[in-house]
């Protein structure tokens, strides 16, 4: 396996990692902006613990406080021609990305080191605003391997295999505000657990 090394101007190599910068114009990420600070975002809660970071998702839902995966409101058609960029960019047929989620991290607001649920497979970020770091680390026999990935604004990552699935990712809290949508597809686990959710409605 590769080593992943950071580097100051070059997006590290860590397996299923791609990165592109300037894939919106600057008309087109302010127009998403508008788009999601209309949206109806809420924080983002775990039990007691209220996120700082507000968030909305269309098509599925995971609810972190019961985990259950659960229908949401379907993508609205402004998101969908962000959707089509963000399956050109990772290869995908856009159906694929049933879900969109929608974040706003005001200053202070950052994601913890998680990995995203299994019930998704393929996860694919746009981001907004400002210039973030999405934080990597894999555990390893002393510690962690750590790789730090530069995000500009109107960039776009995807997250797939090896790094999707074996290291976890995280965003420190900024100085400024930014925004991200994600665009997830489901795994074989979601996709069972959906085609139940559909049977229990009929
Ligand atoms: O804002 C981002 O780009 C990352 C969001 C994220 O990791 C998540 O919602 O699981
Ligand atoms: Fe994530």
């Amino acid at each position: 396996m590769r080593a992943a090394t950071a580097d100051l101007f070059a997006t590290p190599f860590v397996a299923g990692l791609d990165y592109r910068d300037a894939v919106l114009t600057e008309a087109e990420e302010d127009a998403l902006i508008t788009r999601i600070d209309r949206a109806e975002l809420s924080p983002f809660k775990f039990h007691q613990w209220k996120g700082k970071r507000l968030t909305q998702s269309y098509g599925w839902s995971y609810d972190f406080e019961s985990g259950r995966f659960t229908p949401a409101e379907p993508m609205p058609d402004w998101l969908l021609p962000f959707r089509a960029k963000a399956a050109r960019f990772a290869g995908l047929n856009p159906a694929a990305f049933v879900q969109a989620l929608l974040i706003r991290y005001d200053p202070g607001a950052g994601i913890g080191w998680h990995k995203d649920r299994p019930v998704f497979e393929h996860v694919v970020g746009i981001s907004l605003g400002s210039e973030a770091t999405l934080r990597l680390r894999r555990r390893c026999a002393i510690g962690f391997d750590r790789v730090g990935v530069p995000l500009a604004p109107r960039s776009i990552y995807h997250l797939s295999g090896e790094v999707r699935h074996d290291w976890e990712h995280s965003i420190a809290p900024l100085d400024h505000s930014r925004w991200s949508v994600t665009f997830r597809s489901l795994s074989d686990k979601g996709r069972t657990l959906a085609e139940r959710n559909d049977r229990s409605r009929v």
